[in-house]
């Protein structure tokens, strides 16, 4: 009998085989499906930064469902608004309405399903230290409880806090190395660093303790009230009558108010006898008269501890890289100086250079910028290296040791307000994050290779 051949023997491996390659495609996906990570669900937080100038509403994201030590709160939305609320001590309701936009676009930027559990802090720094009006604070929670989160009060952060929320926010993700922090805001000044000559015991009032990633910090800071940029301005026009001015442009001349010189408690007890009403106010544009007039700023007199910045403030020495914002920022970026390695003589003639330009010029060769920052910069960038050298005893050699920075890692801003929120909602990571051996596509990609591994070795 002729050996008939099956047709279906070759034909059913075939099948057997597609059904096995569909299988495991089919696996593969379904695989792949089930462990991707299922759409986040965030939470949020909301911070209201009421500085001395501005206040800025901040609003900050983290999954949700993460046990929280893995350092992932983000900023997701900020919204500014000029002046500060400390500007409006003669009419307080006003405060609060300033906050009104900035508030409504909170609420659209965060689910509604959310609003109810949402944290929302005010702190305010420098300036409200200045006022301490209870008017004003009592119309923006006012107004701030109008709104649907979960309103946790406004109060007047210290000096201390400021600095120290400063140095958590610089320092919050990124474990590689501990950085200082300079805050230069526009009525107070904070420096922050850990140092090895400091554990607290010389002077106890400059020391606040973290744990911070697995370890204990002992951090030195310190906040001068009155030295932000432009209460040190008012300190240094108020001197002997400013006529002739080496801190702005020659062919600067501008009449002025001398009551409004006057105005605020960081002056106020330098106003003379019998000042006239108004005064001339004359550029000569000289940066090194301007320095000495900074210096006169500063009293290096007295210092009862081992060391000491100015105003006989204790200082333990500069150690590590300092991340500088806020003003430290606006000023350097408008100088197009933000780059350290730039030796700090070549900062200095540039500055220099900067303020003996006449006004006029210095007008035409920036028409971008609003005039009332423009005509600062001089005494600003003058002020700004003086403060960093004379008073921090930053040195030609250090530097370079300072970052200019504005936004940290992954967009959130520099500042205090990031730190604030991670210490009230206890998110400030106390210990190192778990990562997992493996990111999560390189995982796939080992799983899917082995079995397409095993499905060829199978078919052969
Ligand atoms: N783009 C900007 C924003 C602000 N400024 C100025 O920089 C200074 C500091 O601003 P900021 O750090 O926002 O200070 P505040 O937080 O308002 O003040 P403080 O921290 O002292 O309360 C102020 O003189 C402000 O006018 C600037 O020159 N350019
Ligand atoms: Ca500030």
């Amino acid at each position: 009998a002729m050996k008939e051949k099956n047709p279906w023997h070759k034909s059913g491996i075939v099948i057997v085989a597609v059904i096995a390659v569909v299988a495991v495609v089919a696996l593969v996906v379904v695989f792949v499906v089930q462990n991707m990570p299922l759409p986040q669900k965030y939470k949020y937080g909301i911070v209201l930064d009421a500085g001395s100038s501005h206040t800025t509403v901040f609003i900050y994201e983290w999954p949700a469902e993460k046990d929280n030590n893995t350092g992932r709160a983000e900023q997701k939305h900020s919204c500014n608004v000029k002046p500060g609320i400390s500007s409006y001590a003669g009419t307080p309701w006003k405060a609060g309405q300033s906050l009104r936009e900035c508030m409504r676009e909170a609420e659209k930027n965060i689910p509604k399903q959310r609003h109810a559990q949402t944290p929302l802090y005010l702190g305010a720094t420098a300036g409200m230290r200045l006022l301490a009006s209870d008017e004003v604070f009592r119309a923006v929670s006012e107004t701030l409880q109008t709104f649907p989160f979960s309103y946790q009060g406004a109060r007047i952060l210290s000096g201390q806090e400021e600095g120290a929320f400063g140095w958590v926010t610089v320092n919050y993700l990124d474990d590689r190395l501990k950085q200082g922090a300079l805050d230069l805001g526009g009525a107070s000044t904070q420096i922050s660093f850990v140092s090895k000559m400091f554990d607290g015991s010389e002077s106890p009032g400059n020391s606040v303790t973290f744990r911070l990633y697995g370890n204990d910090y002992n951090l030195y800071t310190h906040s001068f009230l009155c030295y932000g940029k432009d209460q040190a301005l008012k300190m240094a026009l108020s001197g002997p009558p400013a006529i002739r001015d080496p801190c702005f442009h020659p062919e600067y001349v501008e009449t002025k108010e001398y009551s409004k010189l006057y105005d605020s408690p960081c002056v106020s007890d330098r106003k003379p006898q019998g000042a006239p009403a108004f005064f001339q106010h004359t550029g000569i544009g000289n940066f090194q008269q301007c320095q000495d007039v900074v210096r006169s700023l500063f009293n290096f007199s007295q210092c009862k501890y081992s060391q000491c910045s100015l105003n006989g403030v204790y200082q333990p020495p500069l150690q590590g890289v300092f991340g500088a914002f806020s003003a430290y920022y606006y000023i350097m970026d408008f100088f197009n100086l933000t780059d350290t390695s730039i030796p700090l003589d070549t900062v200095k003639e540039r500055i220099a250079r900067f303020c003996a330009t006449p006004w006029q010029q210095v007008k035409q060769q920036n028409p971008g910028i609003k005039l009332k920052y423009l005509v600062g910069y001089c005494f600003a960038g003058t002020y700004l290296l003086t403060l960093l050298t004379d008073g921090y005893n930053f040195t030609s050699e250090t530097y370079s040791n300072i970052k200019f920075i504005h936004k940290q890692i992954k967009g959130s801003d520099a500042g205090w307000t990031l730190g604030y929120m991670l210490n009230l909602t206890n998110m400030i990571p106390a210990e190192a994050p778990n990562e997992p051996p493996l990111p999560y596509a390189g995982y796939v990609v080992i799983v899917t290779v082995i079995i397409i591994l095993l499905v060829v070795l199978f078919l052969f």
